[in-house]
């Protein structure tokens, strides 16, 4: 060490006297000196020739720079420390602020708020364009959106026909939705800023609800803004909600129980939504009118807000029930459809042979239904619903005629019989675990159950359901349901062309009022040279135009005009649908979805329809009389 001390102590001056050029006059500056003599002390001798060889490049950078860099520790400090008390400063102004002059709200992500804001947020063009962002991949469902450019086009014709439809990219080309990322993110909302924090905050769940003890990840949506009054926030949320069920109004949401481990949390969490479907219009439901208004009236006078006070002050609960009964493709579902789209209720769907459902989680599912709702319990006389009596009365049967059969014999001398009806019995009671007529009638009707609901029934087997299940006071309105008449069949048939018959309408009227602008002579006019869409076949324009305007012209455009594909117009249509329902045989055999099924299939030419329903008809009853399932014609 004493060595390099030497070493370092003899070597110091050369460079020293090296570095200022050598000349050894009294202008040479050391600007180590002041600094590291005062600093040297600090430290032990030992430090001694690290600080000396420091010295020498602290020299050589006061040289080049040509002042002493004493000045830029100083200025860099100088600047740490501005910047440590603007930070002080800033904490406690904002931490003031907030506490004194903000006002903000806290969404959890449990709450469907939470959700109504999301969509908010990701539909703010300024937010998306952050440069910090959540991407979420986001589906469609069948009535979102303009699927036009979801199939693959090229060649497609303007009708989509003559090429088959292509979707295998249609998720590639829905786009991800972008939201804020987490963190802190302001916006400007109706000239007013906004502070959203979007939090994750991980939780420990005691496993009370779960039974299992874990750390959960909750997030949190906090927003804020200046002022006191947190109006501001509120009417923003507001807004956030409107605009998150706008298109509601157009909308049935279908609900279905949650699956098993998020039914156990309740509330919220017990129903989910399954489908998001267009209104299905009143008129679109073939019934008698008198029972369609019978319906409407009715659940209208019992949805109106003065309904529950009326009941109340009467003590009778407030619960509506309806059992539509009739054959299979009747309308019963289609009914209550129309009847949430009318009244703009949610559908909530339970089906009673789910086995998963416990009569526990039955009478939850009902008592954290919304304050107004459809539930549907769909075709119960299939839901093998039974009195405990009769199972009990039942198994007293059989045991007791094992009894007799017990006392002879001990239990190891039982045959392959019993040990068979044991396991059959062991079998049903593990099938029957699911729901039992007392069950679904506590769950409908019991102290818990939930008031304000709609309940409809359906059933293809009225006579089979238990009178208890449709006493008045749980069964209210009863709407039968029958196959189609010759005038349901007339009203389905205009129902199913009706929109196409107006296009076709319009168009034969504009082609109409065109010919009657153009000379008289003209031969469109004159050889009534154009179709029902007004449209002229280019063989047709050019022998017109060759000056052949023969016979041949004619007779083509007569068979142009028997062509069955042609389409109707309004006028036209009323007499075919009237053809059309002459056919369908008095005495309803036939169930409005099988007309539906049979027109559908004829979409777009309803002169068809007249032509092949007679075929359709024989083959029709004769399939049902030989009790087959095949049709010969569809
Ligand atoms: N009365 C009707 N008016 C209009 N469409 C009907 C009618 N009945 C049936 N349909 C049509 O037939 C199809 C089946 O109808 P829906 O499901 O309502 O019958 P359902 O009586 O509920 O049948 P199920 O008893 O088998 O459940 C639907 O597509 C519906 O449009």
């Amino acid at each position: 060490m004493d060595l390099a001390n030497t070493l370092i102590n003899g070597a110091l001056p050369t460079f020293a006297a090296n570095d200022t050029g050598g000349a050894g006059n009294d202008t040479k500056k050391n600007f180590s000196d002041g600094i590291f003599e005062s600093i040297l002390p600090l430290f032990g001798s030992q430090f001694n020739p690290l600080f000396k060889i420091l010295m020498i490049f602290w020299n050589k950078a006061g040289l080049r720079l040509g002042f002493d860099p004493t000045i830029i520790l100083t200025i860099a400090g100088f600047f740490w420390f501005a910047n440590k008390l603007l930070r002080q400063i800033y904490g406690t102004l904002y931490g003031l602020t907030q506490q004194y002059f903000t006002a903000s709200i806290n969404i959890n992500n449990s709450d469907d708020m939470y959700h109504h804001m999301m969509k908010w947020l990701a539909s703010q063009p300024k937010l998306v364009n952050s440069r910090s962002l959540t991407a979420e991949t986001f589906s469609r469902t069948m009535w979102e959106g303009d699927d036009h450019g979801d199939f693959a086009t090229s060649g497609i014709s303007a009708d989509g026909t003559g090429i088959y439809l292509n979707f295998s990219n249609q998720e590639a080309k829905a786009p991800p939705r972008f939201t804020p990322a987490f963190g802190l993110h302001g916006f400007w909302f109706e000239g007013r800023y906004y502070r959203l924090h979007r939090k994750q905050e991980s939780l420990y769940d005691d496993g009370n609800s779960s039974g299992v003890p874990q750390f959960k990840d909750k997030e949190k949506l906090v927003i804020s803004c200046f002022g006191r009054s947190p109006e501001p926030i509120k009417k923003l949320l507001q807004l956030a909600k409107e605009q998150y069920y706008a298109d509601h109004h157009a909308k049935t949401i279908v609900k279905r129980p949650s699956p098993q481990n998020l039914r156990r949390y309740g509330g919220r969490h017990s129903w989910q939504q399954v489908a998001n479907r267009p209104v299905r219009p009143m008129d679109t439901v073939v019934l008698d009118e008198k029972q369609k208004v019978a319906v409407l009236s009715d659940m209208n006078e019992y949805l109106h807000p003065a309904t529950p006070r009326w009941y109340a002050s009467r003590g009778i609960p407030l619960r509506r029930g309806y059992l539509f009964h009739g054959p299979p493709g009747t309308g019963k579902t289609s009914l209550s459809f129309a009847l949430a789209g009318v009244f703009g209720l949610d559908i909530h769907v339970i089906s009673l042979l789910d086995p998963s459902l416990t009569e526990e989680d039955l009478s939850a599912l009902f008592s954290s239904l919304p304050r107004r709702c459809v539930v549907l319990l769909e075709d119960i006389d299939t839901a093998g619903l039974s009195r405990p009596s009769d199972s009990k009365a039942e198994d007293g049967k059989q045991t007791g005629k094992k009894g007799a059969k017990d006392s002879s014999k001990d239990k190891d001398d039982w045959s392959v019989s019993d040990l068979a009806r044991e396991l059959r019995k062991q079998g049903d009671s593990a099938d029957k675990k699911g729901i039992s007529l007392s069950g679904l009638l506590n769950a409908i009707d019991g102290v818990a159950s939930h008031e304000g609901r709609v309940l409809i029934m359906t059933t293809n087997k009225p006579e089979s359901l238990d009178e208890a299940l449709i006493r008045p006071g749980r069964v209210d309105m009863q709407v039968a349901f029958s196959n189609a008449s010759r005038q349901q069949a007339l009203e389905l048939f205009i129902r199913m062309y009706e929109a196409e018959s107006k296009i076709a309408a319009a168009l034969h009227q504009d082609a109409s009022s065109s010919v009657a602008s153009t000379a008289p002579s003209s031969p469109t006019e004159k050889d009534g040279n154009y179709l029902s869409d007004g449209s002229i076949t280019e063989v047709d324009v050019e022998e017109l135009d060759s000056g052949s305007a023969s016979h041949s012209v004619t007779s083509k455009l007569a068979s142009a005009k028997d062509d069955v594909e042609r389409p109707v117009t309004t006028d036209e249509l009323a007499d075919i649908a009237a053809d059309f329902a002459a056919n369908i045989p008095e005495g309803q055999i036939i169930s409005p979805a099988e007309i539906q099924g049979f027109l559908l299939k004829r979409k777009k030419s309803p002169r068809r329809a007249v032509l092949e329903v007679n075929n359709w008809v024989i083959a029709l009853l004769e399939q049902k009389a030989s009790k087959t399932k095949i049709l010969q014609v569809q």
